[in-house]
């Protein structure tokens, strides 16, 4: 129970509910046993009837006088039994919507390397399946616990008061059953864990054949995934199968166990009642209900008992998740302010999972409103470098400045407010073109939405859509193509007005032509913010104040485009090869 005193906090907040929830069902069950001592006085009015005790008239109201109470009393325990479920059962649903924002909240805190350390399927589980467990033990298990104490002890008071030693007889039986229910449960338990698993491989098997459903219809490999899908059906199919079997022990288990307790209930009630102990038949009758209102109680005791461990695991599983603190921290909390001059001091910088050192002893300097633009093969570190400036990772040695201050000693948040991002791999949301635009912005209007799109080059393009810039995207809507979806992230940084612009190799999938448009409105827009060219094309860097060529994580040459084409190396490699392509075509 350790892991789940997690949720104590939530309890105190919800505990009027809580309270009244408990209040309520003890109200519940209160009423509910009147009925087997209405059943019992029904019994010995019938005996004193026909023993000529009392008149015919007595009888008769004496019996309308017990109809009335079981109905009364009946109605009231439903009434009661509908506000406990409202109470205690709605505080479960709160409790779950409150763990699974504080859960979605640390995801949303924690930084890049956690996700490259855990699975997107493992995140999911945590905040869908291992929340439900949890509720189930917030509310269900909570509820039917309180429901079984109060039964229990208010029924074991009448049934001492009527029968001390049929009482010890029929309760025998029921620590039996709660032990069986619950070896059941954990059985039950274990076998579907293993069906959910193979759910999830199927989901997850038939999402990555219809995502890449071209790819698999291009091989024309259709029987070969239909194959292998069939034999992951069949295998989820028999593990179904073996949960059925267990499952289907449940009820007859119940059934025999209860049906053990009525016979001895009317085998040792009969023996009382002919040696005289008790008083009348109508005492059987009243055990015989109590017996079969205290079963599905007794039996949840072991149902109960399994939730609460599979709660447990689930939620130690959570607290792992919400123990962990980020580690790119912040820790100034008043906004600092960023107007965009950038210094590397003898930066490197190891990425921890592979140790690979992407960046070893770089330095440069960007003014504020200059525009640096970094070169380089593939590999060699660039995109490490605006990484680091979003400060989406810390670096292992050396100094980022910003403004002449330790990016360390920035606000966070304000820093990566400052900048826009353009990755290499665009990621646009399914949503509409104009909200992906706006994701940046949110106060944008709709005037803002279409400036950006038409300096980003790609306002033409969203116009001849049917919906224009309300067409959705992704797996509901449209599929832009490379170019496109590169240009809506652009217009996306670009609507922010930053004061760092940062692009990573962003104009790789557009023709020279409009890369050109694009570089002129940039320049336009770009004016007196700091802005950062990631590209593999020397037309995308010849304009920058300073360009920088990368190799291998070290800054191999360095100066404007012109200095660079003057001097042999890299750079002027590039430019010769790209200028006798141009000419080709
Ligand atoms: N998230 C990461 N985790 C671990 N290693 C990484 C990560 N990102 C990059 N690397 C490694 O760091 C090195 C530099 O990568 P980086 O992405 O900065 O190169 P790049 O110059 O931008 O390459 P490209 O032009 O292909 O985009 C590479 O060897 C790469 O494998």
């Amino acid at each position: 129970m350790k892991e789940l005193q997690h949720l104590n906090k939530y309890f105190l907040k919800y505990k009027t509910h809580l309270i009244l929830g408990s209040i309520i069902t003890v109200a519940a069950r209160i009423f509910l046993l009147y009925t087997p001592r209405y059943v019992k006085k029904i019994f010995i009015a019938i005996e004193r009837f026909d023993n000529k005790t009392i008149s015919e008239s007595v009888f008769k109201s004496e019996l309308a006088e017990a109809i009335i109470w079981i109905i009364c009393a009946a109605l009231i325990a439903a009434i009661l039994t509908f506000f406990m479920r409202q109470t205690i059962i709605n505080v479960s649903r709160y409790i779950e919507f409150d763990l699974k924002n504080e859960i979605y909240e640390q995801y949303q805190r924690l930084s890049l390397n956690f996700y490259k350390k855990n699975r997107t399927g493992d995140l999911m589980n945590r905040i869908t399946e291992d929340v439900t467990r949890v509720r189930m033990y917030a509310g269900p298990a909570i509820m039917y616990s309180i429901n079984t104490v109060a039964l229990f002890v208010v029924a074991l008071i009448y049934m001492f008061k009527a029968a001390p030693i049929l009482t010890f007889y029929t309760v025998l039986p029921l620590p039996i059953l709660s032990l069986v229910i619950y070896k059941l449960s954990r059985e039950i338990h274990k076998r579907s864990t293993i069906v959910q698993e193979y759910l999830s491989k199927l989901s997850t098997y038939t999402q990555e054949s219809f995502s890449g459903i071209s790819v698999i219809k291009a091989y024309g490999i259709e029987p070969q995934t239909a194959s292998s899908f069939n034999s992951l059906a069949s295998e989820s199919k028999e593990k179904q199968v073996n949960l059925a079997k267990v499952q289907a022990w449940f009820f007859p288990m119940m059934i025999l166990l209860i049906g053990t307790s009525n016979l001895l209930v009317i085998y040792i009630g009969g023996m009382q009642y002919i040696n005289g102990d008790i008083e009348s038949l109508g005492t059987i009758a009243e055990f015989i209900i109590y017996v079969n209102m205290l079963t599905w109680p007794v039996a949840t005791v072991g149902w109960v008992t399994s939730i609460v461990q599979q709660a447990e695991a689930s939620q130690k599983r959570i607290n792992e998740f919400l123990k962990i603190e980020p580690e790119i921290k912040n820790t100034v909390n008043t906004p600092t302010d960023i107007i965009g001059a950038i210094t590397f001091k003898n930066v490197s910088f190891t990425y921890d999972d592979t140790n690979i050192e992407a960046l070893k002893g770089i330095s440069f300097e960007i003014k504020e409103g200059e525009t640096l633009a970094i070169l380089g093969k593939t590999g060699s570190g660039k995109s490490t470098i605006l990484d680091l400036i979003g400060r989406l990772y810390d670096i292992s040695e050396g100094e980022i400045l910003v403004n002449g201050l330790a990016i360390e000693k920035h606000n966070l948040y304000n820093l990566r407010n400052s900048i826009g991002y353009v990755p290499q791999d665009a990621f646009l949301f399914s949503d509409t073109i104009k909200n992906n635009i706006k994701f940046g912005k949110e106060e944008a209007t709709d005037d803002d939405v279409i400036q950006a799109a038409k300096n980003a080059q790609v306002h033409k393009n969203i116009i001849k859509f049917n919906k224009g810039y309300d067409t959705i995207l992704g797996e509901r809507g449209i599929t832009l193509s490379g170019g496109q979806k590169q240009r809506v992230s652009i217009a996306r940084a670009i609507i922010k007005s930053p004061k760092i612009l940062l692009f990573d190799d962003c104009l790789s999938a557009v023709d020279t032509e409009t890369e050109e448009k694009i570089l002129k409105n940039l320049n336009k827009i770009s004016r007196g913010k700091t802005s950062i060219i990631v590209s593999h094309r020397v037309s995308s860097a010849k304009n920058a104040d300073k360009i920088i060529v990368l190799e291998d994580g070290k800054i191999v040459q360095e100066g404007t485009h012109e200095t660079l084409i003057n001097s042999e190396g890299y750079y002027k490699h590039l430019y010769l090869k790209q200028i006798s392509e141009t000419s080709a075509t």
